[in-house]
């Protein structure tokens, strides 16, 4: 995006040699002459940085107010105040309340460059620390290794580059919101912000002042509470709609013109917002019914659904598990500051024998869980006996101590026969139903592994 600044000075001449000068550098340029004009130009487009007269004769605000009423307002926003010669003191109270600099009349041409691009980069790096601090918080990696992973990371780089709309299916906790942060980070607006707008979360009566904010309160009220809504916050990124299917129905209208228009007005206001944003949607619902009983409105579906991605469940992708339980793992160390435990091998098959309902969240509340609360000795292997018993009750029986002590109870054959057939439902429910994989791992040939399964009646779903 073109870096644009917004002139506030009251002389018409000043305003057209600081715009020369900065068009020349290839900056897009607007201007204001007072107060007023300048505060409709910051709330129909948050310019990248603004010059700002500390005096603006014959305007309702002087320049320190209006200074004042950017910080409070658009804090992201760098202001450069512009002193005569003379009044560095002023300069420098303008600092104190939140000035990104000053530059002093007559300008040196390359100093003014200097400290606007120094501004410009310096809220740059600020919204990329805030991402970056959001991002350790929520965890930014993409790990996995199965079929389905390498193909939802095919579609990522295909994607990211390209500006179109993204709907996300897929069942709770699977990682839509991570799928579609790497899109995110993929596209040219990764330097730009990533919003979430939480749908389910939200009541419906506070949904509209969330996404639109409202409109500035008068300039006198010096408590006036603005709020900046979340297509605002995400001008020049990614806007996020978290399980859309949850969204108001009038909501579900406004948000239909914003996608059209590429702009709105905020709550109780008139000024066209012109935004930026790529936005993105999720959802673990099935829309088709959702709009046959008339919850969602057929024509935001049509428009959000441009390219459609499915997050399958972890159940469906078990070749993942290791991958991110390992991942987690290490995680959950870090953010505790212990050391990480190797997930020992039968643990490994009891994760990956289990159906987990919660998908990928699940598991990592169990690797969380079972670091600090599973008992033996720091670093130590985390064995099966280990593991929640939710996890361990669905395992298969070898997996189990009872399971032991049944077998104790059977004549050899049966007890062999029993052993087998949990122990190689276990290795192929392993391995997604892979055959040629399981066989591989137990050291069989794929069609005698096959008969063995037919003999033992194990039924293996999935791909043979
Ligand atoms: N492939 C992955 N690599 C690393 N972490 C992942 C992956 N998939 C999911 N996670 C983690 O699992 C948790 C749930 O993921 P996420 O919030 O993206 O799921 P979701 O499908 O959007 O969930 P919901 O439907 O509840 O909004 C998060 O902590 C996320 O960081």
């Amino acid at each position: 995006m073109a870096k644009e600044i917004l002139i506030v000075d009251d002389e018409a001449d000043i305003r057209a040699i600081l715009a020369g000068i900065l068009e020349d550098e290839g900056y897009t340029v607007r201007q204001a002459a007072d107060s007023e004009a300048a505060r409709a130009a910051i709330l129909e487009r948050p310019p990248s940085l603004v010059v700002l007269d500390i005096w603006l004769v014959g305007s309702r605000l002087d320049g320190l107010q209006l200074l004042d009423l950017i910080v409070r307002d658009h804090p992201q926003v760098p202001v450069v105040m512009i002193s005569g010669h003379g009044n560095i003191e002023t300069a420098v109270s303008a600092i104190k309340r939140g000035a990104f600099d000053f530059i002093e009349k007559p300008f040196q041409t390359d100093r003014l460059l200097l400290i606007v691009e120094r501004g410009i980069e310096i809220a740059r790096l600020r919204r990329e620390l805030a991402d970056l601090r959001q991002r350790t918080v929520a965890g930014d990696e993409f790990i996995g290794a199965s079929g389905h992973h390498g193909q939802l990371r095919q579609m990522v780089e295909k994607l990211g580059p390209a500006s179109s709309r993204v709907f996300i299916n897929g069942p709770q906790g699977a990682g839509k919101e991570v799928v579609a942060r790497q899109i995110h980070a993929a596209s040219p607006r990764a330097a730009g912000p990533f919003v979430v707008v939480t749908c389910a979360a939200l009541a419906p009566e506070s949904m509209e002042l969330e996404l639109f904010g409202t409109e500035n309160p008068p300039a006198d009220s010096p408590n006036g509470a603005r709020r900046i809504g979340l297509f605002e916050q995400a001008h020049g990124g990614t806007l996020l709609l978290d399980e859309v299917a949850d969204m108001p129905e009038e909501t579900q209208g406004k948000i239909v013109r914003v996608l059209q228009e590429q702009r709105f007005c905020r709550v109780g206001g008139s000024t066209r917002v012109e935004v930026d944003v790529r936005v993105m949607a999720t959802t673990s619902r099935d829309m088709e019914a959702a709009i046959a009983t008339g919850r969602f409105r057929q024509d935001l579906f049509y428009r959000l659904n441009v390219v459609s991605l499915e997050v399958p469940a972890l159940r469906q992708r078990r070749e993942d598990i290791t991958a991110l339980a390992e991942y987690f793992m290490a995680r959950a160390a870090r953010l505790n500051g212990v050391s990480p435990r190797p997930l020992a091998a039968d643990a490994l098959a009891a994760l990956q024998a289990y159906d987990w309902p919660g998908n990928v969240r699940q598991l990592r509340n169990v690797i969380d869980w079972v670091l600090i609360m599973g008992g033996g000795t720091p670093g130590s292997p985390v064995k099966a006996e280990m593991l929640p018993p939710e996890i361990t009750s669905d395992a298969p029986q070898t997996l189990r101590l009872e399971g032991a002590s049944e077998l104790l109870g059977l004549p050899l054959r049966e007890a062999r026969e029993m052993f087998e057939r949990e122990y190689l439902l276990a290795q192929v429910t392993r391995f997604g139903g892979n055959i040629s994989r399981t066989a591989e791992f137990v050291g069989m040939e794929r069609s005698a592994l096959h008969r063995k399964l037919k003999s033992l009646g194990v039924v293996a779903e999935g791909r043979a």
